[in-house]
């Protein structure tokens, strides 16, 4: 080869590779720019009329990185937008309904769809976990838990609850001796107590004081684990790692107390938690001949037990730390509220404070039972319940979300409606006399959901807070420290006091009053 064609043959190979290397990136360029385009397009077809902006304002991620930091008042901003508004982050795209007639709808609306849980909690509730059970198979398994948790079963569980408020009454006057009755923070203790009295009465005395602690201590794990926005493969030393972690070690705590309620309740022992009432009703079914016992329950596995009382744990940890955390710094800021709730535990115990609760007692707490129902109302634990479409949903006659959207009912709007409650950023626990407006919509009553999903555990939360609060009353003086942040309200999964709540707990004569240290 000469010269001349060695270097045409070059400027041959250097031109088809440019070429080459310019088609890769044209080929390249267009594949973004289709991507980018589908993205808008795909969002504005789903939002059709509904409130949220016009277009996705960052490409593809959206507002991602505003959902890894909830606030309060974008998400009212949010309700405020429109009946239904809509979000859309990397492929989901998400519409969030705020009037209460809508969010009963799609409550109610099985056919439609289902809870929706972020991919990670499949993996650490595991899959086989009957939260993840949908239509039939969901009522079935339900109506065996429903079981579990009727007032008759609850009142059996109630004085090892008892048993644990006591120790943590002694607990916080300790607590807030040891750092001089300075105003500290309680909402880790408040978590504390919470998981203690869950686990009490999940698993009785099968769960030892080290194994709830070690489960108390960890339990934030899962919570940062679940939240709506994580990624979703489990790497390890993450947070989805030390989360899953978190959980089996608790899954195999409760596997081995269900050996032992099964053990006890064969031997011919009482039920006294949730475990023993569970295996009762399995005992009764293998050994009654009646009907309703073949029917309803079957024999649970340990492992099956462990994973449903994981279920009720995850459930009710954050609701029910955040009922706590409000309960106590409501009440401590309004004097009034307080005395008349001790007034009102005499008048149960007919003025003997030692008296045990009981069930009857429960049933006469009217004022105390609606101091709870007003905090649920005014800082109603949980904002929103995630649901999936499942196929098409005409949810409005002008509105149909498409299959595969994650569709969130909203609660506080419903609890804070006007029309129903007047001045609805009041807390006024005699809104709830007998008779009277709020007591009488029950349809805005969406605290613990509606519909076939509904919360299992609502009574025995009344029933906990009414005997919680009530002891405190009566055997500690409680101090609440106002800061501006007190009223704010932080959202990590339920919602919590912005200064995690700053209390201090001295003891108290229930008899004379006398507050001592
Ligand atoms: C203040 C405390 C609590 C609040 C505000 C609360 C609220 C809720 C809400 C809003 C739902 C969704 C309902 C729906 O989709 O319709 C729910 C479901 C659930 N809750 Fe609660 N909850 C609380 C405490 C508890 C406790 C203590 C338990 C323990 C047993 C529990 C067990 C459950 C379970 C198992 C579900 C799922 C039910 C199902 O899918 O069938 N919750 N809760």
């Amino acid at each position: 080869m000469n010269a001349t064609a060695a270097a045409a043959s070059t400027i041959d190979v250097a031109s088809t590779s440019f070429f080459h290397d310019i088609s890769y990136l044209k080929l390249f360029l267009s594949f973004i720019a289709i991507i980018l385009v589908w993205d808008q397009v795909s969002y504005i077809q789903k939002k059709g009329s509904i409130a949220g902006p016009r277009f996705k304002i960052y490409p593809i991620i959206g507002p991602f990185l505003e959902s890894l930091d909830p606030k309060f008042e974008e998400y009212k901003a949010k309700w405020d937008s429109g009946e239904l508004s809509c979000v859309s982050i990397f492929h989901k795209f998400v519409v969030i309904s705020s009037t209460r007639d809508i969010s009963r709808k799609i409550f109610q609306a099985t056919k439609y769809v289902k809870p929706c849980v972020v991919d990670v909690a499949v993996k650490i509730l595991r899959p086989q976990n009957w939260v993840f059970l949908d239509g039939k198979a969901h009522t079935d398994y339900r109506k065996s838990l429903n079981g579990l948790f009727t007032r008759t079963s609850l009142a059996q569980y109630l004085p090892s609850m008892e048993d644990v408020i006591d120790k943590y009454m002694d607990k916080f006057i300790q607590y807030s001796k040891d750092k001089n009755y300075e105003p500290t923070i309680y909402f880790h203790e408040m978590r504390e107590i919470l998981c203690a009295l869950s686990l009490r009465a999940f698993c009785g005395n099968y769960i030892s004081e080290d194994q709830i602690r070690k489960i108390a201590d960890d339990y934030y794990l899962v919570t940062a684990a679940l939240e709506l926005v994580n990624f979703p493969i489990i790497i390890p030393f993450t947070k989805t790692w030390y989360g899953k972690r978190t959980a089996d070690m608790a899954m195999k705590i409760f596997e081995d107390c269900a050996q032992q309620a099964k053990d006890h309740i064969a031997a011919g022992g009482e039920s006294i938690c949730v475990m023993d009432a569970w295996c009762k009703l399995m005992y009764d079914a293998k050994t009654k001949n009646d009907e309703d016992s073949r029917l309803l329950h079957r024999e649970f596995s340990n492992k099956e037990i462990s994973e449903a009382i994981f279920t009720m744990l995850f459930a009710s940890q954050d609701a029910s730390s955040s009922l706590a955390c409000w309960i106590f710094q409501i009440v401590a800021d309004r004097p009034d509220v307080l005395a008349k709730i001790r007034e009102e535990q005499m008048a149960v115990r007919d003025g003997h404070p030692e008296r045990r609760v009981d069930l009857d007692m429960i049933n006469q707490m009217t004022y105390t039972n609606m101091v709870i129902k007003e905090t649920l109302r005014y800082r109603p634990p949980v904002l929103m319940v995630p649901y999936v479409v499942k196929q098409n949903f005409p949810v409005t006659p002008n509105y149909t979300a498409p299959k595969g959207a994650m569709l969130i009912p909203t609660l506080y709007p419903s609890l804070h409606d006007p029309e129903v409650y007047e001045n609805p950023d009041e807390f006024i626990p005699e809104r709830w006399v007998e008779g009277s407006k709020a007591s009488e919509a029950k349809k805005n009553w969406l605290v613990f959901g509606c519909g076939p999903h509904v919360c299992l555990g609502q009574t025995y939360v009344m029933i906990l807070f009414a005997a919680l609060i009530g002891k405190f009353a009566l055997y500690t003086e409680f101090k609440h420290t106002v800061t501006p942040l007190s009223e704010k309200i932080k959202v990590f999964a339920t919602i919590f006091p912005k200064d995690d709540l700053l209390l201090t707990f001295k003891k108290r004569d229930p008899l004379t009053g006398k507050v001592s240290e």
